[in-house]
């Protein structure tokens, strides 16, 4: 049986369990118990503070993790990323009061900073040859200046609101953030062998949410221009309508290239074009 461990409750609960209930394991719903089984997998699930999983993860108290490459940078395991899990994206980035003077990072020398994350903000000083006095707090971060704990903050900013509430602004990016999966490095075999087809699982439900299927009538004529704007997996499908001249196009696109390939596709002459999720992807 494998352990994984997920946050309780927080930003990366919900994108957790609904990627374990996308991959088809089934569990019931753990309103106030700290684990659940799965019912069809072999999958024990664990509910933790999201700072405490790396270490568990590394201990081997849990065999797996999802938590957010901040917290695991932090922690000082980054060597137990399997993968990214491509959701709660988000920066850790340095601001300051909105009208305090900033040239350059070597503003900050000799600066006061709070912060949750002493030890991947202490490298990135260090590697830019600043010294800052580092005051770790771990929470409300934000705030520390306007009540006079800091001159300046570093802490997760996504859509910069919360530094524009508190009159700060941002002024260095100082790590890229998103969840990924963690595994201990001294699984068994058979353990391993359940990672694999677990990252299987995850890996089919990613491509698929990056993907969408595309249907639509085009004239014959336009076929040729038609299959130059959509690939495919391998080529599209291409079937006859019952009228003459005219044919079902079934293909694959990438959520990013999306409406940029229908306006093209309209453009050659295509019609009735359909959008549709696609549940799993597997090459
Ligand atoms: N605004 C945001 N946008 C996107 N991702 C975020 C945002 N804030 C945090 N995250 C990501 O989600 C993770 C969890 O954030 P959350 O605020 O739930 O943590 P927490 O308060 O420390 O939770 P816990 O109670 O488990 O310790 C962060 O470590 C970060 O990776
Ligand atoms: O740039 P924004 O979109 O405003 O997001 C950034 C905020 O989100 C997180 O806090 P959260 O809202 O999760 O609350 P918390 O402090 O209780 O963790 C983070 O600690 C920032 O304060
Ligand atoms: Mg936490």
């Amino acid at each position: 049986m494998l352990r994984l461990a997920i946050q309780k409750s927080g930003r990366l609960s919900e994108d957790s369990l609904n990627l374990i209930r996308e991959c088809g394991i089934s569990f019931l719903a753990a309103s106030n118990k700290l684990k659940t089984e799965a019912t069809n997998f072999p999958l024990e699930i664990l509910y933790l503070r999201d700072d405490d999983i790396p270490g568990y993860v590394q201990d081997g108290v849990a065999d797996l993790g999802i938590v957010g490459q901040n917290v695991l940078v932090e922690a000082g395991f980054p060597e137990l990323e399997v993968e990214g899990l491509g959701f709660s994206k988000c920066r850790l980035s340095l601001a300051v009061p909105r009208a305090a003077a900033y040239d350059s990072i070597h503003s900050l020398q000799g600066v006061s900073i709070a912060t949750s994350y002493p030890k991947i903000l202490g490298d990135y000083l260090a590697g830019q040859g600043v010294q800052a006095h580092l005051h770790t707090i771990s929470g409300s971060v934000e705030i520390a200046p306007s009540i006079g704990l800091a001159e300046a903050i570093c802490d997760i900013v996504s859509s910069g609101s919360t530094l524009l509430g508190n009159g700060l602004r941002e002024v260095e990016t100082v790590f890229r953030s998103e969840a990924v999966l963690i595994a201990n490095q001294n699984l068994n075999a058979e353990k391993k062998e359940l990672l694999e087809q677990l990252m299987f699982r995850m890996q089919a439900v990613r491509r698929a949410r990056r993907n969408k299927y595309i249907i639509l009538n085009a004239p014959v004529a336009a076929l040729d221009a038609v299959k130059q704007l959509l690939p495919g997996i391998k080529s599209p499908t291409i079937t006859p309508l019952a009228e003459e001249g005219w044919v079902s196009v079934q293909s694959v696109v990438n959520e990013d290239d999306f409406w940029h390939i229908t306006s093209q596709l309209k453009a050659v002459g295509a019609e009735g074009i359909l959008v549709l999720p696609i549940e799993k992807m597997i090459s």
